[in-house]
């Protein structure tokens, strides 16, 4: 059975942000993620896990002004500088809260230009997280260009072919189950064609974005084949809870169980 952890920024949204991390541990949860843990204080939140027992495994890049439309820089022309000073920023947070795992965000982009640019800054970020935290792990993500359009990482392929090329031992493919279902409409079969194990597995419901229960995938049948395939990651709940998120956890009740 894969280990659990709660997406902090999405889930528990009922408790005030330092509060969700007792209430995931209550619920059955081994760890968290955070999306943009920025705007708050790293020994706030460094506190609040450690009084929760409940580690945090994955932060991301800075996202930018995200009301504004940003998604991150990585793969955007002309942000080397920007990029190299939020993937800094984002050193130093992943430091102080003990995340093993860094999402780098590539952003709104495309082109041949976008992808130098990508691949020139994933190899740059690469060597500066071996050189300052060897544990760390840094984590690209396909997202369906339904629900982020424009983003300039939507394809497994791609995502694949630019880990080759860099070919960094600490950067790694983050699978995001409902994201391969919609880029794909099979994310089981994605996850069966994939060449590498990913570093980083998140889970959601198709349609909808809600639990990770019913819908076009099948979880039982999928949490079984990560396991079978020897995955030994964390899977992530990174979902909109249909309504408390507690009342939507016999998801995570019934995988614990099997
Ligand atoms: O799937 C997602 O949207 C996230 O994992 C993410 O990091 C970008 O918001
Ligand atoms: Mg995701």
């Amino acid at each position: 059975m894969p280990r659990f952890a709660a997406n902090l920024s999405l889930l528990f949204t009922e408790c005030a942000p330092l509060d969700r991390f007792k209430a995931a541990r209550a619920a059955g949860f081994q760890g968290c993620e955070l999306l943009f843990p920025y705007d708050h204080a790293a020994a706030d939140l460094a506190q609040a896990a450690e009084a929760a027992a409940l580690p945090v495994v994955l932060i991301n890049t800075p996202g930018g002004n995200w009301a504004g439309g940003e998604r991150g820089v990585a793969a955007i022309p002309g942000c080397e500088a920007r990029f190299r000073d939020e993937f800094d920023q984002a050193l130093a947070m992943a430091g102080a809260l003990g995340a093993g795992l860094l999402h780098v965000l590539a952003g709104l982009a495309e082109g041949a230009a976008a992808r130098a640019t990508y691949v020139d800054n994933l190899r740059w970020a690469a060597a500066r997280a071996a050189a300052s935290n060897p544990a760390l792990r840094l984590t690209i993500e396909p997202i369906n260009g339904h629900d982020m359009p424009g983003y300039f990482l939507q394809d497994f392929a791609e995502a694949q072919a630019s880990l080759a090329e860099i070919a960094a031992p600490n950067l790694g493919l983050q699978f995001d189950a409902y994201h391969a279902q919609r880029i794909t409409g099979d994310a089981r079969a994605a996850w069966d064609n994939l060449d590498k194990m990913p570093l980083h597995v998140q889970v959601a419901g198709v349609p909808g974005r809600h639990e990770p229960q019913s819908g076009d995938i099948d979880f039982p049948a999928f949490f079984t084949q990560l396991d079978t395939g020897g995955y030994a990651g964390w899977v992530s709940g990174e979902y909109h809870p249909k309504r408390s998120t507690t009342e939507g956890l016999g998801w995570l009740r019934e995988a614990s169980r099997s």
